[in-house]
């Protein structure tokens, strides 16, 4: 397969606190990957940092073989990576037609071509069409995930940063919103998952990586990783993962 993105020994600073150690990670076109890791291991940070949310050296990220590290995110939008944030980061006040127009006419003609509409985003979420005119702080939490799963679409990303997509939702909306995550690739967009819950991110991925303080603790195809792997991985030992 060709990699598409990866990072090269990544680092990345709050001030003084250092959140990442020598990060390496490398994404393959066409593939769903998970990082997974306690709270404060550092997976959002590895998510700002690749998209020039945070200070990094251009050798640390690679695009196409190509060093981008540190690129302005909304260039890192055009380059084709986006990302689902974390809390979803709505416009309240916007009807969800209307958010996902933005992102429409940010990435507007000079942008990237790509399959993703309006039309095809309702299509994945077809609760999406009802819903079109309802203020996104009306609806519930699931959906509006769904609609920031679509506005980070209609960017055209050929790499989808999901941040904890699952976070706060009933098992029923998140299985729903899984689901939809093989018509994503697809369409030929790879994915990074960044998911707390170990039995989904390994059911959902390819390959997973693991984070402790800031450095990445286990890898590999997640049919392969054990239990036992991912427990001494996600705590440093010693602690069972359920
Ligand atoms: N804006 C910030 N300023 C200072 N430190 C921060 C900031 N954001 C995160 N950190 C610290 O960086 C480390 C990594 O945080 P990060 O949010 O990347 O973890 P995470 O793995 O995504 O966990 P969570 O699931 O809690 O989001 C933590 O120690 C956190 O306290």
């Amino acid at each position: 397969m060709t990699e598409l993105l990866s990072t090269h020994g990544l680092v990345a600073r709050y001030g003084d606190f250092q959140a990442l150690y020598d990060v390496d990670v490398a994404i393959d076109e066409g593939e769903i990957i998970a990082l997974i890791g306690a709270n404060g291991a550092g997976k959002s940070t590895f998510l700002r940092a690749v998209m020039g949310l945070l200070p990094v050296k251009p050798d640390m990220v690679s695009l196409d073989g190509r060093p981008i590290g540190g690129t302005p995110t909304d260039q890192m939008v055009q380059k084709g990576v986006a990302i689902v944030p974390e809390g979803r980061r709505l416009f309240t006040g916007m009807s969800v037609n209307d958010n996902l127009r933005v992102a429409i006419d940010q990435v507007g003609s000079r942008g990237r071509k790509g399959g993703w509409t309006l039309e095809r985003v309702q299509q994945l979420f077809p609760i999406l069409v009802e819903k079109g005119r309802v203020p996104v702080q009306n609806l519930s939490g699931g959906q509006q995930q769904m609609v920031s799963i679509g506005r980070a679409l209609l960017c055209q990303p050929r790499l989808l940063l999901c941040d904890e997509i699952s976070l706060g939702l009933a098992p029923k909306v998140i299985r729903e919103i899984y689901a939809v995550l093989p018509e994503i690739r697809a369409q030929g967009t790879s994915i990074v998952l960044v998911e707390q819950d170990v039995g989904l991110a390994k059911s959902a991925s390819d390959r997973l990586y693991c984070m402790l303080e800031g450095r990445v603790t286990l890898s590999g195809r997640s049919n392969d990783v054990t239990r036992e792997q991912i427990s001494e991985a996600y705590f440093g030992g010693g602690h069972a993962v359920v």
